[in-house]
């Protein structure tokens, strides 16, 4: 069965194209070919592929240039994520679509849950969440994953940072007051997986339907997220690194950030039979994915 999977060159479209599985043969485009604000590079790559489902994992990543970009970052998030949702529907396929944790506000005690009213900070936030109503009210046929600090051995993301910082420096200052849970993109594709086959059993079945929570086990502020990959970097024989930890107010950004963005995975579990490893495991095959030259410029799969 092929799955168009939306954003090629992104952390969690490569992703897929690592797994290897009997059952889906995933097919990532990327742009020119499709461009989520061109309705008509869609309505092309649908009918060329013939997919029995779509992955949307295009978006608008950039927190803080979204702040000056708001405009930008809708056109993808909100309005290009509906418009694949759109063109899905009127094939008659689902859509899984990605979504984040920054779409909650942070300031609840304890986990997220999908019931709990989302309440943005940021323009990217915001832009995510409209693309989360946009996609709900075009195909009905949909599920949304609010995943979160997604790191693989593509693209950017906060452990590569970590890595490039620790090479100039014994030192990095990283923030210890906002907690949530570092994601493995690797991890994601397998999440992704359990859901596609899923609908595989029951593709006119509504109750896989909606938005669920779809992260690793387990919780870390930024901070701890550093020294576990500076922990696992000096196993495999880089220098040792120093966490400073800091403030969100010694360390400021443009955009904000939620102090709090954990989030519960009983729903996704429950309905999809799957788990997530724990986040520290995935740091751990990442830097191992790393070291062997797995993202490395130049190579495809
Ligand atoms: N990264 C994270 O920490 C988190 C991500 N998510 C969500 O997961 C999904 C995937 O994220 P991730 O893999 O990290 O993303 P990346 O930033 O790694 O990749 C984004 C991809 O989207 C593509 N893209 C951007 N604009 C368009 C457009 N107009 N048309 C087509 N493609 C476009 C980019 O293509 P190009 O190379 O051409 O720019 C790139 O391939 C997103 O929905 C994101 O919001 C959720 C939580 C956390
Ligand atoms: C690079 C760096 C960041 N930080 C802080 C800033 C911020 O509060 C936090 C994370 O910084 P980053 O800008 O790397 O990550 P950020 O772009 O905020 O990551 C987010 O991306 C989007 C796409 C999502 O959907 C989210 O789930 C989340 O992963 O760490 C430090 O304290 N020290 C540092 O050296």
């Amino acid at each position: 069965m092929r799955v168009l999977v939306t954003g090629q060159t992104g952390q969690i479209a490569r992703s897929m194209g690592e797994l290897q599985t009997p059952l889906f043969d995933f097919v990532s485009v990327g742009r020119p070919i499709l461009d989520l604000t061109d309705r008509a590079s869609l309505e092309a790559a649908f009918a060329d592929i013939e997919p029995f489902a779509v992955v949307n994992a295009a978006a608008y990543t950039a927190v803080d240039k979204a702040e000056t970009e708001e405009a930008a970052a809708f056109a993808v998030n909100c309005e290009g994520a509906g418009a694949v949702a759109a063109v899905a529907r009127g094939r008659g396929i689902p859509i899984i679509h990605l979504s984040t944790d920054y779409v909650f506000a942070g300031d609840k005690a304890g986990p997220y849950v999908e019931a709990d009213k989302p309440d943005p900070q940021s323009a990217y936030g915001r832009s995510k969440l409209a693309g989360e109503q946009a996609v709900a009210a075009a195909n009905p046929a949909h599920v949304i994953l609010r995943t979160a600090w997604v790191y693989s051995p593509f693209g950017s993301n906060f452990l590569k940072t970590m890595l490039r910082l620790a090479e100039d420096r014994d030192v990095v200052r990283v923030v210890g007051d906002q907690q949530g849970t570092p994601t493995y993109a690797l991890d994601i594709a397998e999440g992704i997986s359990a859901v596609l086959r899923r609908i595989a059993e029951d593709p006119a079945g509504s109750e896989w339907r909606g938005t669920y929570h779809m992260v690793a086990e387990g919780e870390a502020t930024w901070a701890e997220f550093a020294e576990t990959i500076f922990a696992e970097a000096e196993k495999t024989g880089q220098a040792a690194t120093r966490v400073e930890v800091i403030s969100t107010e010694e360390y400021p950004t443009p955009a904000k950030r939620p102090a709090n963005s954990r989030m519960a995975t009983n729903a996704f579990r429950k309905q999809f039979g799957h788990q997530l490893p724990a986040w520290q495991a995935g740091v751990e095959r990442c830097i191992t994915a790393i070291n062997s030259g797995l993202g490395v410029m130049g190579r495809t799969s």
